[in-house]
């Protein structure tokens, strides 16, 4: 296995807050509690995992491994963490505690873990960390901080990009409502990994070689009141070089138009004129102009298409309109059907695929219902929603205890659901022969691994009777590893190329586990042999009750 060294080129930027006091305070006193108790030398596994899928799915997209290699990369504690850990814990923690912490570092950690932007279902560790006790104790809430958002907004995002369909363009618009500037930048991020196609994130763009991307606000329309408050009406032809009016040929154009178009110049808002003309003025090979400010039938479009028709004579094509409120189909549709007219009577065929950007509270369900609807939209702009993952706030990924000093821990519930596969295990996805992923298998990594064309029995793991035989066509082995010995020994993939896994590995799944409605459960199985480590030990743990 080759060692590799990332430096700021090939990793994206870390946020500067993910650090090792960015954790619970348990952690620490814990940590203090174990080395008091002389584990210093002790050794585990914990497995970082979810119980179940978010937004009523049956799938989750894995995503945050690149921000936990860089995090254990960097994991130290600096001199003044460490004062500030001396004021705050009690006066009664010894000072050669302290020393220790000093020292620390990951590199006695490996870490295992499923390829970033592959699909992952519940119970199956996206993240196994061995080593050191305490320390893999203290790099708890931090991987989880940095694993659950990432793959839950990867997931939502991955979810818009499946049923907004292929051909339509997503932008993430979400910094404003996001939960906070660190919960806007990993949603710029992730929105990006799970499909999207550009963000209005500045800081992302940069950080995160992520296309930027926008429109213009109201506020820029509402400044203007009248034509008169264009300062320069001139424009130079793209070719010719020569000065145009920009204003008296929208003023043109607006008269000429409203014979074939259903709106009269009196009506159109002058000031939206003006904000337009001074719009495309500034862009004008990007002119993208907002037109529901008063109104898209009366007003907009009219005052967009006048301006798109003076800046095609000045040499230029402009490159469409966003909506933002009102019946997103019928006013798409009305927009698609006046360039349509604009098309043919001036044989401007270009004029026919202006884009349309539609936004307003945009969710899963506005997409699903537009397209029953029928529309005419190329792109939404999505915010509130997609950030802050309204509809599922959190994902619940967890980190447990599964094996101290090469003796397996299982932790009991009442609830079947969160009782803990223990051991140190190791995860494969089986492929039917249509190419599709058939079941996810645990198995305990003393066990030899399943094979192309060898039955091999699959057990639900606290359902004694639901098994099946599996003749898989495929064998993925799902874990690597990717930190061992204080270096990064698998390299993260770029987010382009987590961005194409993503699609990859959706595609592996059938399409009844991907629906919006009541969608067919993965199923995610344990080998015979883990099946009888989990009952056995859990017969060995739970106490035997008296009645009486
Ligand atoms: N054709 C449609 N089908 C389903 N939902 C739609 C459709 N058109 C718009 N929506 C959604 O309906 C909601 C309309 O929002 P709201 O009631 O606030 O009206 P609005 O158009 O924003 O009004 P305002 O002009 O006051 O801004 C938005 O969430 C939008 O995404
Ligand atoms: O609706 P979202 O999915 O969150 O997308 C982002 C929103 O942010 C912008 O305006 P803002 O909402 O701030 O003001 P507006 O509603 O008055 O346009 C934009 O016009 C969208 O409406
Ligand atoms: O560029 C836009 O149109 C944009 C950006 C952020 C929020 N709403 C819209
Ligand atoms: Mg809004």
């Amino acid at each position: 296995m080759s060692n590799v060294s990332l430096d700021d080129k090939t990793m994206a930027r870390q946020n500067g807050i993910v650090q090792p006091l960015l954790t619970d305070l348990y952690q620490i006193t814990m940590a203090y509690a174990y080395w008091k108790s002389g584990k210093v030398n002790d050794v585990a596994v914990f497995d970082l995992f979810f119980r179940t899928n978010p937004f009523q799915g049956e799938f989750t997209i894995f995503a945050g491994l690149e921000e936990c290699l860089k995090f254990l990369q960097n994991f130290h504690y600096s001199e003044s963490d460490i004062d500030y850990l001396r004021q705050t814990l009690p006066s009664t923690i010894e000072s050669a505690f302290f020393d220790y912490l000093k020292d620390l570092t990951c590199k006695d950690i490996i870490l295992s873990a499923i390829e970033e932007g592959s699909v992952a279902f519940p119970r199956v560790p996206l993240l196994r960390v061995e080593g050191p006790l305490i320390i893999a104790q203290l790099l708890e809430t931090t991987l989880l901080t940095l694993v659950n958002f990432a793959s839950l907004m990867s997931t939502n995002a991955a979810r818009y990009r499946m049923f907004a369909g292929k051909h339509i363009s997503l932008l993430e618009f979400g910094l404003r409502r996001a939960q906070g500037p660190d919960g806007g930048l990993s949603a710029s991020k992730y929105s990006y990994i799970g499909g999207f196609d550009g963000t209005s994130n500045v800081l992302a763009g940069k950080m995160f070689n992520i296309p930027v991307k926008g429109t213009h606000a109201h506020s820029f329309v509402t400044s203007f009141s009248t034509l008169d408050d264009i300062k320069c009406v001139t424009l130079q032809h793209a070719e010719t070089q020569e000065q145009c009016n920009l204003l008296e040929k929208s003023l043109d154009w607006r008269n000429r138009l409203s014979l074939i178009l259903d709106a009269s110049p009196e009506e159109a808002s002058d000031g939206e004129l003006a904000a337009l003309i001074s719009y495309a003025r500034a862009f004008p090979s990007g002119f993208l102009a907002l037109v529901d400010t008063y109104d898209v039938k009366r007003s907009g479009l009219l005052n967009f298409c006048a301006v798109a028709l003076a800046l095609h004579e000045c040499g230029y094509t402009a490159v469409g309109i966003r909506i933002d409120s009102g019946d997103l189909a019928y006013l798409s549709v009305l927009a698609r059907d006046t360039f349509k007219k604009i098309a043919e009577t001036f044989a401007l065929p270009w004029f026919a695929k202006l884009t349309i950007v539609a936004s307003n509270d945009i969710n899963e369900d506005t997409i699903l219902s537009l397209h029953e609807q029928g529309h005419a939209i190329d792109c939404f702009g999505i915010g509130t929603h997609l950030v802050t993952c309204q509809r599922q706030p959190a994902l619940g990924c967890v980190y447990k205890l599964v094996e101290i000093n090469g003796q397996p821990r299982i932790k009991l519930s009442q609830d079947v659901g969160k009782v803990t596969i223990p051991g140190h295990k190791k995860a494969y996805r089986l492929f039917g022969a249509d190419g599709h992923a058939l079941i996810d298998l645990l198995q305990r990594s003393s066990e030899a691994a399943p094979e192309v064309g060898q039955k091999v029995l699959c057990r639900h793991p606290f359902q004694e009777s639901k098994r099946a035989y599996v003749i898989p066509s495929k064998v993925e082995h799902l874990y690597k590893i990717y930190w061992k010995d204080g270096q990064i020994t698998t390299a993260p993939k770029p987010l382009s190329e987590v961005r194409e896994r993503v699609q990859a590995s959706l595609r592996t799944l059938r399409q009844d586990i991907k629906r919006n409605l009541n969608p067919t459960p993965y199923k995610v199985a344990v080998s015979d042999d883990l099946y009888n480590f989990i009952h056995d030990l859990w017969l060995q743990n739970a106490p035997i009750g008296e009645l009486s």
